[in-house]
């Protein structure tokens, strides 16, 4: 089965600048990629360029066919940092503009109108509809994106750090969601969450200026070694694992 998406020899950066050299990727259905690496290494800026906001320096992304017919349907969460609180934008109004990427001429439909429905209830942020985005709790914050994430039926979803600034429960229940989700679409996942990414994604891929994929959600300490990794280990169960500072 051919990729979803392939990323060929991509140098991508800022200001003529790369931050990420030769990056090789491919991702399949119902992969569920972990992407780990250090403050500043370059993880952001690689979904960046997959979602079409960085042009390609050198090399190219290309897109399955029926990515490129449906506007290539990928679902991002963005990592959520400080949203004004007096933003004047409600939980609904956010969840429902998650339509325009896909096809901005829908978002008045019925058809919209109840999927936004259906996600508010599914996620459990019905009641919070008329609040403004602002004044929301990380854990919500996070809900109300996930479900505008979701409301254009993406091929793949791509998340940035979901896990930041919520709580354990939710992030247990963000993780078990995923899962269930990973049945019909594809995810990549940033996470500083060593332990919690080892758990349950798949496979890995580690950027840091360049990205070395792991076609195991288990890596060995040699390995990382060899590649340069800025990660102690990552595995299941109680052993420790680190990130450490970006390497040279
Ligand atoms: N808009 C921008 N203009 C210029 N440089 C940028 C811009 N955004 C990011 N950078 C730089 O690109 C490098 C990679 O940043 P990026 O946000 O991709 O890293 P990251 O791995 O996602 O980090 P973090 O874990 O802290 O979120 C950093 O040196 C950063 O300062």
């Amino acid at each position: 089965m051919d990729a979803l998406i392939k990323i060929e020899n991509l140098s991508v950066g800022y200001d003529k600048q790369p931050v990420l050299h030769n990056v090789n990727l491919e991702i399949f259905e119902n992969d569920f990629l972990g992407v780990i690496g250090p403050n500043g290494g370059g993880k952001t800026t690689l979904l960046k360029a997959i979602l079409g906001l960085l042009k390609p320096m050198k090399g190219k992304i290309i897109f399955r066919e029926d990515m490129r017919m449906k506007k290539k349907p990928i679902g991002y969460l963005p990592q959520v940092k400080h949203i004004d609180k007096n933003f004047p934008i409600t939980v609904y109004e956010v969840v429902r503009s998650g339509s325009l990427m896909k096809n901005p001429k829908k978002i008045n439909t019925r058809e919209v109108k109840q999927k936004v429905e259906w996600l508010l209830t599914e996620m459990g942020v019905s009641d919070i509809r008329d609040k403004a985005i602002g004044e929301l709790s990380g854990g919500q914050m996070q809900r109300v994106f996930l479900c505008r994430a979701l409301l254009s039926d993406p091929k793949i979803l791509i998340l940035d750090e979901p896990d930041t600034f919520v709580d354990n429960r939710f992030e247990g229940e963000l993780y078990e969601r995923l899962k269930m989700l990973n049945q019909e679409m594809a995810i990549v996942l940033v996470s500083h969450d060593v332990g919690t990414i080892s758990s349950y994604v798949k496979t890995i891929a580690c950027v840091n200026d360049s990205l070395h994929y792991h076609p195991d959600n288990i890596i060995t300490q040699d390995q990382l070694d060899s590649y340069n990794c800025p990660i102690k280990i990552i595995t299941h169960g109680e052993i420790p694992h680190t990130v450490l500072k970006r390497h040279e």
